[in-house]
């Protein structure tokens, strides 16, 4: 099912709410403006909120012949969404299975969503390093991913849990493609000014430390959290955030580009 996806892009964190899910569905977007076919597929059982963010919620998946299909947001099918969200009743029903049986759901939704030809698929991944996590990204590995992109803000707190997250993906074996530090200073939406309003440079200094390439500093943007389906590239294109968006976009397709 996923034999006809070029390239694989898993979005991991070690901590949870430091935007993950906002990151992989703004990154999706980005690349699909780039005229790229793009899926997202959202793993994050025990949060799942794709569907919120990309104003999916009253949708739900099919089966057919050959798997689920996803949720497309275009009728040229440029964008394709699978989230457990989609088989729950209401956004606020929490999955409370035991790893197991979460386990084979992620494993489901790996071998079974019939996603056609794509080039990019980007899967939002559980935040932490538990074992039901372990396992997890051992499946993940399983379908010869390109690599991470390691979301963090910049709270040493997190900072701390990006650190673990790193040893946990060089532990499973995953390549890590970048660090990206979200929620790094806020935007004011009248002059754009940003102002750094926890610490600065954690991710810069630890990308260093390292030696994992800093993707890039997205900062606090109040529209970010409103544009429910719309890519802030285009929405905004002006802000330091779509800017910044656009750098990362440029630096992770560089390399199928070369
Ligand atoms: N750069 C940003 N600017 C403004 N708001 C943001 C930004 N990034 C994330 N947010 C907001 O922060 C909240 C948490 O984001 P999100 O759900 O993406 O985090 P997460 O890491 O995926 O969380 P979880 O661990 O629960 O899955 C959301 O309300 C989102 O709109
Ligand atoms: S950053 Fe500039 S426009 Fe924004 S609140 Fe401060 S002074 Fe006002």
């Amino acid at each position: 099912m996923i034999d006809n996806v070029k390239h694989i892009i898993l979005v991991v964190s070690g901590k949870g709410g430091v935007g993950k899910s906002t990151f992989s569905t703004q990154f999706a977007l980005a690349l699909k403006e780039r005229n790229l076919k793009v899926g997202l597929l959202d793993i994050d059982l025990c949060g799942p909120s794709i569907p919120y963010l990309l104003n999916l919620e009253d949708k739900s998946v099919h089966q057919h012949a050959e798997g689920w299909l996803p949720v497309y947001t275009d009728t040229q099918q440029n964008f394709a969404v699978m989230s457990i969200g989609f088989l729950l009743n209401n956004r606020n029903s929490a999955v409370v299975w035991r790893g197991p049986k979460k386990t084979a759901m992620v494993k489901q939704f790996l071998n079974d969503v019939h996603w056609g030809d794509l080039d990019y698929l980007i899967i939002d991944t559980p935040p932490g390093t538990s074992d039901e996590h372990i396992t997890v990204m051992e499946n993940l590995k399983s379908i010869n991913c390109d690599g991470a992109i390691v979301i963090s803000s910049p709270q040493e707190v997190a900072i701390e849990d990006v650190r673990k997250e790193i040893t946990f993906c060089n532990k499973t074996g995953i390549p890590i493609i970048g660090l990206v530090e979200n929620l790094s200073g806020y935007a004011c939406p009248h002059c754009s000014e940003c102002t750094n309003i926890f610490s600065t440079g954690g991710a810069a200094s630890l990308a260093e430390h390292t030696k994992i390439p800093l993707l890039g500093t997205l900062p606090i943007d109040p529209k970010v959290g409103t544009l429910l389906g719309k890519s802030a590239v285009t929405e905004c294109a002006e802000s330091q955030f779509a800017k910044v968006m656009n750098e990362i976009v440029d630096k992770v397709t560089k390399k199928d580009r070369n």
